[in-house]
């Protein structure tokens, strides 16, 4: 696996992180929505262009995300290709708008490698938490939301959740 840089929280760090913000919502409170982020296609970048060129698209995104979000906000790496952060005080719209956002940038972003341009792009799944939910709840929601992107092409951004 690529080293994260700036280093990642594990899938178990954002899971009790998930758990706490669920346990601290309540009505009227700030509003935190979940967005899961998965590259599209990687395994045909590593076939076409190796590991070396996965393990640097993996950083640029890592740093892009991290510019682009709240100091305040929860980043992690939950699957191989697959982050997922905490939004802290956005709701689902607001939220929506920070995904499309980070889809954007990385469409935007030309790698360079081997002498070779590359283009990247990437699916979001996204939810508001609910006051209540349990985090499998949440889960559920955030990874229906990516697998409909990802079951309509890729490179776009749903939501699934209360509103
Ligand atoms: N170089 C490198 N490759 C990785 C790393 N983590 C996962 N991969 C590779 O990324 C690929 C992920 O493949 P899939 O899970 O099928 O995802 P995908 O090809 O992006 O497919 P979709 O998500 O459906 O678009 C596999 O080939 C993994 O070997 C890593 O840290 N470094």
């Amino acid at each position: 696996m690529a080293a994260c840089s700036p280093p990642c929280p594990t899938p178990f760090a954002f899971e009790r992180q998930l758990r706490m913000e669920l346990a601290r919502l309540r009505p009227g409170r700030p509003p935190i929505s979940m967005l899961f982020v998965d590259i599209d296609r990687l395994k045909q970048i590593v076939k076409s262009d190796g590991q070396q060129t996965a393990d640097k698209i993996l950083i640029v995104l890592v740093q892009t995300i991290s510019r682009m979000i709240h100091y305040s906000d929860f980043f992690a790496r939950i699957g191989a290709d697959q982050f997922a952060i905490l939004l802290k005080e956005q709701d689902g719209y607001t939220a929506m708008e920070l995904a499309e956002a980070i889809r954007a940038r990385v469409m935007r972003t030309r790698l360079r490698h081997a002498n070779k341009s590359l283009s990247l792009t990437l699916s979001c799944g996204l939810t508001e938490l609910e006051v209540g939910q349990t985090s499998e709840e949440a889960y559920r929601h955030a990874l229906e939301a990516l697998q409909h992107a990802k079951a309509q092409g890729g490179n776009r951004c749903q939501r699934v959740g209360p509103r």
